[in-house]
C-alpha cells in the first residue's frame, strides 16, 4: 500500500517558482489499480518521481507498506517496481541483460532472475526479443523490457509512469492485460496517464489532478455521481475546468 500525505515540491526556474505539487494526498491499496489522471504539467510525474524516492519532497509524507520513503529510501525501492518516464534501457544489452542486470543490483541468484525472466517474458510476449540488443527496440518493445526489468525482483508495488504512451493498440490491450494481471496478484498498482479513457478502462481509484493539487478522487462510477454526468469525460472536464486530456 502507498500513501501521500500533504506532498508539496516547488521548482525554481529562471522565470520564477514552479509549484509543481501543492498538497497532494492519496492512498494506493493493494489489489487496486489507482490511476493519476490529468493534463500535461498537472504533476503527475513529480509525484511519481517523490514517491519512487528519486526526489525528496519540499514537504509532506509518503509511506510504501509503512516505511517512510524519506527515512528508509533504499527499503522503499525494495518494495518498489517502477517503470520510469524515461524508460532508461540499456541499448548494448539484451532484452534479457537489461532484466537480469537490475535482479543483480536486488542481489538475485542466477537461477530465481532466470526463472522470472522466463514468466515475465511469457506474460509480456516477449520471447521473441529476449535475446536481441535493445538497440533498434521499438517503443512497445523498450517498454515490455523496461517494465519485466522494473518487476524482476517481484515487488509488493508498482508505480509506472504512462505506461501505455505510444503504444499500439493491440499492444496498448496486452499492456491493460498485464496490469490486471498484476492486480490479480495482490499488487498495489499506480499508474499515471493524461488519457480519461486510460484510467476509466483500467483503475479502480482515479485521484485528479490539476495545478499539483487532487481536485477530484473516487472510482470511475464515484466520479460520474460526484459530478452528477453521465460520463466520466464530462466528469474530468468538469474537474480540470479544461478539455486537455480528451481526444480530438
Ligand atoms: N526539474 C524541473 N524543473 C523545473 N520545472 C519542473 C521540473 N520538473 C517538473 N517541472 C514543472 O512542474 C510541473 C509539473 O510537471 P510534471 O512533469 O510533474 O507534470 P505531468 O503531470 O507529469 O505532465 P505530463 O503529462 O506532461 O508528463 C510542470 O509545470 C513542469 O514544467
Amino acid at each position: 500500500m502507498i500513501t501521500a500525505q500533504q506532498l508539496y515540491k516547488s521548482f525554481k526556474t529562471r522565470t520564477g517558482t514552479v509549484k509543481a505539487v501543492d498538497g497532494i494526498d492519496f492512498t494506493a491499496e493493494d489489489g487496486r489499480i489507482t490511476g493519476l489522471l490529468g493534463p500535461n504539467g498537472a504533476g503527475k510525474t513529480t509525484t511519481l518521481r517523490m514517491l519512487y524516492t528519486l526526489m525528496k519532497p519540499d514537504r509532506g509524507q509518503i509511506r510504501v507498506d509503512g516505511v517512510d520513503a524519506v527515512q528508509d529510501p533504499a527499503a522503499v525501492r525494495r518494495a518498489l517496481g517502477v517503470l520510469p518516464d524515461a524508460r532508461g534501457i540499456y541499448k548494448r544489452l539484451t532484452a534479457r541483460e537489461n532484466i537480469a542486470y537490475f535482479g543483480e543490483l536486488h542481489g538475485m541468484s542466477k537461477a530465481s532472475i532466470a526463472e522470472r525472466t522466463r514468466e515475465l517474458s511469457a506474460r509480456l510476449d516477449m520471447d521473441d526479443i529476449l535475446d536481441r540488443p535493445a538497440e533498434g527496440f521499438s517503443q512497445g518493445q523498450r517498454t515490455k523490457t523496461a517494465i519485466a526489468r522494473a518487476l524482476v525482483h517481484d515487488p509488493k508495488n508498482v508505480i509506472l509512469d504512462e505506461p501505455t504512451n505510444g503504444l499500439d493498440v493491440m499492444t496498448t490491450r496486452a499492456m491493460r492485460d498485464f496490469l490486471l494481471h498484476l492486480r490479480s496478484e495482490g499488487r498495489c498498482v499506480i499508474l499515471s496517464s493524461h488519457v480519461m479513457q486510460e484510467v476509466a478502462a483500467l483503475c479502480d481509484r482515479i485521484v485528479i489532478i490539476a495545478g499539483g493539487r487532487v481536485v477530484a478522487a473516487g472510482s470511475p462510477g464515484e466520479l460520474r455521481e460526484k459530478f452528477a454526468r453521465d460520463s466520466l469525460e464530462d466528469a474530468f472536464v468538469r474537474a480540470i475546468g479544461s478539455e486537455e486530456g480528451l481526444p480530438a
